[in-house]
């Protein structure tokens, strides 16, 4: 697999909208800029468009940071479908967030960009593709919190979204999710640099963000699949190996990633609750009557099988997929022959028939 570098791609499409948005929770963006890629052509139906929905860390390159999705025969096939990937509100790469210049001050939103919600990337989603005059989605797809954009789009969208794969998410953020994303958060907040969220450029606090992705990391794994790989081997002197692979991966996203976008779409995530402000949680998922495949992982940690398995219990058309590998969470983005496979499969079986009947 090609390491992912968060550089973002010259064939990035960018797209502009001049109206004001406001955010869920009531606070208004002068204007929105969505960063978008996408492969394949829009047939002349504009019935072929699968929407892949990125997940914490990554852009609109589906193709980067999911390469391995994109074959002939595959999830994302080009000769089939029309495919689009676009950054979420509130990230790094392209789309408006804290490293946008904020209008009505002419300097960065930094720490002053709003507090947004899933429900917000998926209405800056829509403004996209009614921008591009679509309004039919055969399916959705994504993984964490590319799964909550997924599970809303179905809440929000259920006559533009005609099938829903949600990958290792749950219909609401548990506490124990909001524990782990709040430790990494004061992580960030107790680096010297940090100087709330105001950090200078070039100055930012890196040491904060790294530990933040090391803690990060860990809940992304096993127990399992640490222990195969590192055991209690040295990588240089007295740095274990398991030490010396997490300060790879900090330093790694250090280098390609912003601290207040990293506070903005954890916060996000916590906020995540398919049942917010409407007729109850399990009103909401009983009331998703689209053919949804939900894909769980048995070593996932942050998302145990219990919370796909809820979704299943009450999303009427749902069926469930296990993944079963060592690798945790992040098996979706190590295993993604198998993952897609199952995206293909689903494709061409149970989500064409929904698609047919339209
Ligand atoms: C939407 C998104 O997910 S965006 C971006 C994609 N995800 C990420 O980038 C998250 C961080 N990356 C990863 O977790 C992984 O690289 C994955 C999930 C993408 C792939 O998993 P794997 O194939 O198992 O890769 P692995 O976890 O071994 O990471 C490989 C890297 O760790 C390094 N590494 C492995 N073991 C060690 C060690 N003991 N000490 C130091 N570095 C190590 C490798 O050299 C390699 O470095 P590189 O990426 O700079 O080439
Ligand atoms: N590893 C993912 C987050 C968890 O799925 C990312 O870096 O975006």
């Amino acid at each position: 697999m090609r390491a992912y570098t968060g550089m973002i791609s010259e064939k990035t499409a960018y797209f502009d909208s001049t109206e004001p948005f406001k955010t869920e929770l009531g606070a208004l963006l002068p204007s929105v800029r969505v960063a978008y890629r996408t492969w394949g052509k829009l047939n002349a139906r504009k019935d072929n468009v699968v929407l892949v929905c990125q997940a914490l860390t990554g852009s609109a390159d589906a193709d980067g940071w999911w390469e391995g999705m994109f074959s002939p025969g595959g999830a994302f096939d080009e000769s089939e479908d029309f495919i689009i990937c676009s950054n979420v509100l509130g990230s790094c790469y392209g789309t408006t967030g804290p490293t946008s210049l904020n209008p009505l001050t002419g300097r960065h939103y930094g720490p002053d960009f709003p507090l947004i919600t899933i429900r917000d990337m998926v209405e800056v989603q829509r403004l996209l593709l009614a921008g591009l005059g679509i309004d039919r989605v055969k399916l959705a797809v994504g993984a964490s919190l590319g799964g909550m954009q997924v599970l809303e789009w179905g809440a929000l969208y259920p006559d533009v979204v005609q099938a829903l794969m949600p990958m290792g998410a749950s219909g609401r953020h548990s506490a124990w999710c909001i524990a782990q994303s709040e430790a990494q958060r004061q992580a960030i907040y107790a680096d010297r640099d940090w100087n709330d969220g105001w950090y200078a450029d070039g100055h930012p606090p890196a040491k904060g963000l790294a530990a933040a992705r090391m803690m990060a990391m860990c809940t992304y794994r096993s127990f399992e699949n640490f222990q195969a790989r590192f055991g209690r081997e040295f990588h240089h002197g007295t740095t274990f190996k398991a030490e010396s692979y997490l300060h790879h991966q900090g330093r790694k996203l250090v280098e390609r990633f912003d601290a207040n976008t990293y506070i903005t779409l954890t916060k996000a995530m916590d906020m995540h609750d398919l049942g917010r402000g409407r007729a109850g949680y399990e009103e909401v998922l009983r009331s998703i009557q689209l053919p949804v495949e939900i894909l769980s992982i048995n070593s996932d940690i942050l998302y145990p099988k219990e919370e796909q398995e809820e979704l299943a219990r009450f999303i009427p058309k749902s069926s469930i997929l296990y993944l079963d590998e060592p690798y945790g969470h992040d098996a979706f983005l190590i295993d993604v022959e198998k993952v897609s496979r199952m995206v293909r499969e689903f494709l061409e079986g149970r989500a064409l028939s929904a698609h047919s009947a339209a």
